[in-house]
């Protein structure tokens, strides 16, 4: 077998008494759509900052691609652009920070931007604006690409088109690991779920095999009935005013 683009082995890392991760292994392919997916505060955006290079364990190793070049794309949850630009700018932009002579419209044309090239980022729906963050990260081709809930706030439609758009970026070869909390599009697009909790890599294999390991019959129930298994207490809301009687 060929070595995994992205690893942790043995990783440690807490934030002072919130352990975020806890001797966790994980091993993630190239040409895989992988979710990470997990509670609230469970640990997945500070795992991606981990495979994107902006954050170092307490112990263990993470494996990233080697080589020169752009190796991780990184797409955070509010990507923001330069404003004044336009689309078809900002591409060329980024292109020329990394060295490279870009296609910007080829990259827009991907991800079904075409129509927006000419608008400015301040225009651009939120739905255009994550589009328009893909295409950044496909700047350079590189390996792995990293996204942190890509879909939050958008409506459904447009979040099919971006899973979609995702997928695509993972059968063309990439390695593309998306957090997310829309288990419902989480099943039909990727190829290989992660559920962090508890500092641990808990459940791990494709929706299909998920449901059929769990018995349960959604990737939905799969969710609940592990969290709940793993003894961590749901997010609590205090709905008291908190005030002094
Ligand atoms: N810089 C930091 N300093 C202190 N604690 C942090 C820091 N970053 C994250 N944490 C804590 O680490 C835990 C994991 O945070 P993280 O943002 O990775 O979770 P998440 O799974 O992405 O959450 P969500 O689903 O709500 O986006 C949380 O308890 C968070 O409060």
């Amino acid at each position: 077998m060929s070595d995994p683009v992205l690893g942790l082995e043995g990783a440690s890392l807490s934030f002072g008494d919130v352990t975020v991760l806890d001797d966790a292994s994980v091993a993630l392919d190239g040409g895989t759509f992988v979710a990470l997916v997990g509670p609230n505060g469970s640990g997945k955006t500070t795992t991606l900052e981990l495979f994107a290079g902006l954050r170092a364990l307490d112990a263990g190793t993470v494996t990233r691609p080697t080589g020169t070049g752009r190796t991780v794309a990184y797409l955070p949850q509010s990507p923001r652009f330069r404003p004044g630009f336009t689309a078809r700018e900002v591409v060329e932009f980024y292109g020329s920070l990394i060295g490279n002579d870009v296609d910007a419209d080829a990259l827009l044309a991907r991800v079904g931007l075409s129509g927006a090239a000419d608008r400015r980022v301040d225009d651009l729906s939120g739905g255009m604006t994550r589009l328009l963050g893909l295409a950044q990260a496909l700047i350079g081709d590189p390996p792995v690409v990293v996204l942190d809930e890509p879909t939050s706030g958008l409506d459904p439609d447009v979040a099919d088109h971006i899973f979609e758009a995702a997928a695509a970026m993972a059968a063309d070869g990439r390695l593309v690991l998306t957090t997310s909390h829309d288990l419902d599009a989480v099943s039909r697009y990727t190829d290989r779920v992660l559920l962090i909790a508890n500092g641990a890599f808990v459940l791990d294999g494709s929706p299909a095999a998920l449901l059929e390991q769990t018995a349960e019959k959604s990737l939905r129930d799969v969710f609940s009935a592990t969290v709940a298994g793993t003894g961590r207490e749901a997010v609590t809301v205090d709905l008291d005013d908190g005030g002094e009687a």
